[in-house]
């Protein structure tokens, strides 16, 4: 699904409008109606229900909304707030609308911001995609009320106060919703996790906007739920046999952290590799061979840590970095894998450290070759950066100036392809914030690209794979004891 940005939002609006065609009066009663479907889902008729609009057609949904609800026998309250400026057309028809069913009650200052009883459920219409500036005066004090409620606050399509497509500051006065209920498209600033607060719980709900303008129109931000990720899955010929599947190598392991080798090696096998060779530091040759008997191992000649490249024709993908460790010797032999490689190439953890510590090496990325960074690792290669709309567009310039796919590991995951475009994930779960889950997303995309999946389908089907397997092992045992052997553990597409 494409997240399209504010601007892009207004012109599917007015290309809907004029193409379908449908009134812009009818088309936010479709909206309202997409919110009540989703309300009535939500909360019982005996919940009162209090509506904050402001004037703009954020204001004009809520004042909608009210009506909606209020036939269908909830009992509703409004509230429109007397700040400066104009209220628009559809705001304005809408509340002509509303008053055969109720009298609105104006706020003209903060005194006036009633008493709210703890079962009431508060919508929040104040603003919807049109901010165009911070929150300021009476709209601020209202946000900073509700927020101080108890209360369960729903936010229409965009919690007011907080921007579509662009950073806020620290200090903007946004509501803190417990749930947004969005139009159409996710909001690209629900990705970030310095948003979390301002999003709460959120969801899509379609209200019919043009097709066609989605599909004619280009956007560099997409959303990869279950279709979108399953579209990328190979099927399995009848007539296969192991060969058809690849030979994986993961570069993995020294003394100490030889469960980062085992986990992503078992990942790897699980997600559909048909040969895994190991390459560990001869400590880890028993541990290998005795927890992963489905993988070959080749051991290097240094008892701790990998120092050898092992001979590259036999691979058709090859993975490094799980628990390699930073020793001179392990970075010599990144260089010369980096050198001589000539296969599809997955980097993950302390190789992606050796990279940022040996900045020449990052001249030597071969094409596509995906990258696997938590923020950590992503500040150490790409710098600092004030907040995650500029760590994010850090990330497009590192992969397009790299020619690399990175995957930027976090709620949402951000899978950044080299020619700038981002696919952010709707899988996983904050159980899978525990060592080792890394490891075993490095063995599952390790395990596509040596089943000759296109770099960018690994990374993207990877990942989401990856969290899918999170959410199944935190609904059978919760987040909390979710360990990563557990994500491999309900692997399975
Ligand atoms: N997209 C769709 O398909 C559909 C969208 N729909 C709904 O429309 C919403 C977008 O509507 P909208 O453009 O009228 O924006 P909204 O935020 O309500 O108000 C903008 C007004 O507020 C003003 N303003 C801005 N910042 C401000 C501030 N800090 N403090 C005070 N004022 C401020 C701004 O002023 P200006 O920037 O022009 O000076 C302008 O006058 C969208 O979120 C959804 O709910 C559905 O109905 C139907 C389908
Ligand atoms: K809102």
């Amino acid at each position: 699904m494409k997240i399209f940005n504010a601007q892009q939002i207004r012109d599917w609006d007015a290309y809907t409008i004029a193409h379908e065609p449908v009134s812009s009066l009818d088309l936010m009663e479709r909206a309202s109606q997409a919110f009540v479907k989703w309300f009535c889902n939500q909360f019982v008729q005996t919940r009162p229900v209090w509506v904050f609009c402001g004037k703009g057609n954020n204001g004009g949904d809520g004042l909608a909304i009210a009506r909606i609800l209020s036939t269908g026998g909830y009992d509703v309250q409004v509230y429109t707030i007397d700040y400066p400026g104009k209220a628009s057309a559809d705001y304005s028809a809408n509340l002509e609308r509303l008053k055969s069913h109720i009298t609105p009650t104006q706020i003209a200052a903060i005194t006036d911001f009633p008493e709210v009883p703890e079962q009431v459920v508060c919508i929040d219409a104040l603003l919807g995609t049109g901010l165009s500036r911070p929150v300021e005066g009476l709209l601020s004090e209202i946000i900073v009320k509700l927020n101080s409620l108890t209360n369960k606050i729903v936010s229409v399509d965009i919690a007011s106060g907080l921007y579509t497509d662009q950073s806020n500051a620290q200090d903007d006065v946004i509501v803190k919703p417990h749930f947004t209920v969005t139009f159409q498209c996710p909001k690209l600033s629900f990705m970030m996790p310095q948003n979390a607060h301002f999003t709460g719980s959120w969801h899509v709900v379609p209200i019919g906007l043009s097709e066609e303008y989605a599909q004619q129109t280009p956007a560099s931000y997409y959303f990869t739920e279950k279709k979108a990720a399953e579209t990328r899955i190979q099927p399995r010929q009848k007539f296969s046999h192991k060969g058809t599947f690849g030979h994986a190598l993961l570069v993995a392991g020294s003394f100490g952290k030889m469960g980062a080798a085992v986990l992503s090696g078992k990942a790897c096998l699980r997600s559909g590799a048909g040969l895994l060779t190991m390459h560990v530091p001869a400590c880890g040759y028993e541990i290998m061979q005795i927890s992963l008997p489905e993988a070959m191992t080749t051991v290097d000649k240094h008892e701790k840590i990998n120092t050898q490249l092992p001979e590259l024709d036999a691979y058709s993908a090859v993975g490094i970095g799980p628990g390699i460790g930073k020793e001179q010797p392990t970075v010599e032999l990144v260089e010369k894998l980096l050198d001589t490689i000539g296969v599809p190439l997955l980097i993950d953890a302390d190789a992606l450290n050796i990279l940022s510590e040996n900045r020449q090496l990052l001249d030597k990325l071969p094409a596509k070759t995906i990258l696997t960074p938590h923020p950590k690792e992503f500040q150490r290669l790409a710098g600092d950066s004030s907040n995650e709309f500029e760590r994010l567009e850090a990330g497009r310039q590192f992969a397009i100036r790299h020619q690399v796919i990175i995957c930027l590991k976090g709620a949402n995951t951000a899978v950044i392809l080299s020619n700038g475009d981002v696919h952010f994930n709707s899988t996983g779960n904050a159980g899978m914030a525990t060592g080792g889950t890394g490891d075993v997303l490095s063995g599952i995309i390790t395990s596509l690209l040596a089943q000759k999946y296109p770099a960018e389908d690994a990374a993207i089907l990877g990942v989401y794979e990856h969290g899918l397997a999170g959410d199944r092992a935190a609904a059978r045992r919760g987040q909390s004891a979710l360990i990563a052997s557990d994500v491999v553990e309900y692997l399975g597409w």
